[in-house]
This record gives C-alpha cells, structure tokens and sequence, in this order.
C-alpha cells in the first residue's frame, strides 16, 4: 500500500492487562493504557517511545510486533488489522513488512551458528532468492547498507564479533526481506558507549536511503533527541507527552517528562553532535 493518507501504523487505544498471583490474591498489571498514534507511509520517521523501565513500551512493542494481542484497542498495518493476520502466508508477509531489532545482539545469534547463517535463512525465507550466489548477494547487500560486506562475516561465530558488528548483522538481517517498519526496542542499550553513535546513526540512513519507518524503543533521552522525529513519553502504561521530538524534549511540560530530561540530561545538549549517552546497568533481556 502507498499514498499520502495511508496509515503505516494505526495504533488505537491501546491497552494491555495482565492478571498475576493466585486465586485469592489476583492483581491487574494495566501495562499499556490507551495509547494512540498513527504512521504514515508517505513520510518514513524515526518514532521514538521513551519511558523508564516498567512504563509498557516493550509490550507496546510486542502487539505492535503481532506477538501480543491488545486487551483493548487495535492496530493496523497497512489497513489490516493485526488480529486477522492468523495464516502462516499471511505472517509471513507481515514478518517481512515489519521487523524486530532486539536489545541483546548476542541472544538474536545461536553461539553455535555462524552468521552468515542467519542471513542465508532470511533470505530463502523471505525473498526469491534461492541458489547460494542469490542469498550470498542477497545477504552482501543487507550487509552493505550497515557498513558491512559478506566477505568480513562470512564463516564468523558469534563470539568472534563485537556487540556493536552483531548488532549492524541484526540489523542487516532485518532488511533482507525490504521491510517498512523496523521495530527496534532498546537497541544500543547493551552495545558499547562508542558504538551507539554508528548504530543510531544507521536508524537514520534507513529512513532516508530506505524509506524504512523506525519506532525506535529507548529509556535513553540522549540518542532519543539525536534521531527522533517525533516521540511519545510513557509512564506506567500512559502516554504523558507526545508530539515532534526536539519541540516536546527542549521544552517538556509534563511533570514526568521534566523530571525525566533534568535525571539523564546535562543542560547543554549538542545540536546535531554527538549524544551524551547514558552508562545504565540493566539486566540482559529479551522478547
Ligand atoms: N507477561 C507479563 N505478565 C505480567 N506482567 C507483565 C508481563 N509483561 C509485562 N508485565 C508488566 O507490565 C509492565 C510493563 O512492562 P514492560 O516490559 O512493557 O515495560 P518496559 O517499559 O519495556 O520496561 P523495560 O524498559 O524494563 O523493559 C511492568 O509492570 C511489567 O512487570
């Protein structure tokens, strides 16, 4: 689908419970509250939803990945609401519209297999690409478009590789199928300080070389203010501020997202420099 008023991404009220403990001491987790907002397909952006730990922005991720289905609300991709996706052709052509970037790079790789795997498999999935020549130049040029090359990772473990080179791999892996959407949730969080600048940096050459849409998932405001177009600001499941992101980040007016700029950020941030970025410990996760 294509044209100015195609919605990319239509995300309408939202929301996500969860039921824990016993019988008798049964508790509601409202994870995700009433969230909306709606991409378009004519101009591809780096949407950022920003929130501290246990704010919901990685459930939000998993309906908007079809992994999780919405205890209220719904969401669109493409017009098609993501509850008739059931078939497995129908999936499939979803999975290669819409991708993931997890945050652990070396949990998105098998220790045991090479690499190069990875992408060989996305491309005979996902593409027409059938003999080894045509998922080797399938996979060279994935690689390429993240400043990488077969020949550099070809036959390589992933211990043998760096977080920040495993994560451009994942990335590339991502695109092989030319997807419209990438949905990276907290990506450079578990990749070197040095690294992050390169790999937020990619985020912004696939939206403007590839036209690929990025809701890119973060508790980290630094590199949130660097690449974002716009942004929605959650705190327990809410949307609290939302709106372009330099407009709603240099002048915050929610009491949470003031609190939020003055804990992480110094009061200068560069223009277009490098992000001050933020050294945080969190545990490895994933989906
Ligand atoms: N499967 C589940 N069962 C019960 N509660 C859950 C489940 N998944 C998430 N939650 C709860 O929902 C809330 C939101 O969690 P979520 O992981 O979406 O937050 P987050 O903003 O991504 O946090 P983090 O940055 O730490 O990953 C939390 O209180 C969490 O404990």
């Amino acid at each position: 689908m294509s044209g100015a008023d195609t919605a990319l991404l239509d995300v309408r009220g939202v929301s996500r419970s969860f039921w824990t403990g016993g019988l008798l001491s049964r508790r509601r987790i409202d994870a995700v509250k009433d969230v909306s907002f709606t991409l378009t397909d004519a101009r591809p952006e780096i949407f950022t939803i920003i929130g501290e730990s246990g704010s919901g922005k990685s459930t939000l991720a998993r309906m908007i990945l079809n992994g999780m289905t919405p205890t209220g609300g719904s969401i669109a991709f493409g017009g098609e609401d993501l509850t008739t996706i059931r078939k497995t052709r129908d999936r499939m052509r979803f999975m290669s519209r819409v991708q993931p970037i997890f945050q652990n790079p070396f949990e998105s790789f098998n220790p045991l297999s090479k690499v190069d795997r990875y992408l060989t498999m996305t491309a005979r999935n996902f593409t027409d690409a059938r003999s080894q020549a045509e998922t080797d130049a399938a996979s060279d040029r994935a690689l390429r478009k993240v400043g990488l090359s077969l020949a550099e990772v070809k036959d390589r473990f992933p211990h043998e590789l760096s977080g920040g080179q495993l994560q451009r791999i994942a990335i590339a892996r991502a695109l092989i199928p030319g997807p419209r959407l990438i949905v990276a949730d907290e990506p450079v969080s578990m990749v070197d300080a040095s690294l992050r600048v390169a790999i937020v940096n990619l985020f912004k050459d696939l939206r403007d070389e590839l036209k690929v849409s990025i809701i890119y998932i973060t508790h980290d405001l630094a590199t949130a203010y660097y690449i974002s177009d716009r942004i929605i600001i959650m705190q327990k499941g809410e949307v609290v501020e939302s709106g372009d992101a330099r407009a709603v980040l240099d002048n915050p007016q929610h009491p949470y997202s003031i609190l939020l700029k003055n804990s992480v950020l110094s009061p200068d941030v560069p223009d277009d420099d490098e992000p001050q970025t933020i050294e945080r410990d969190r545990a490895a996760r994933s989906y």
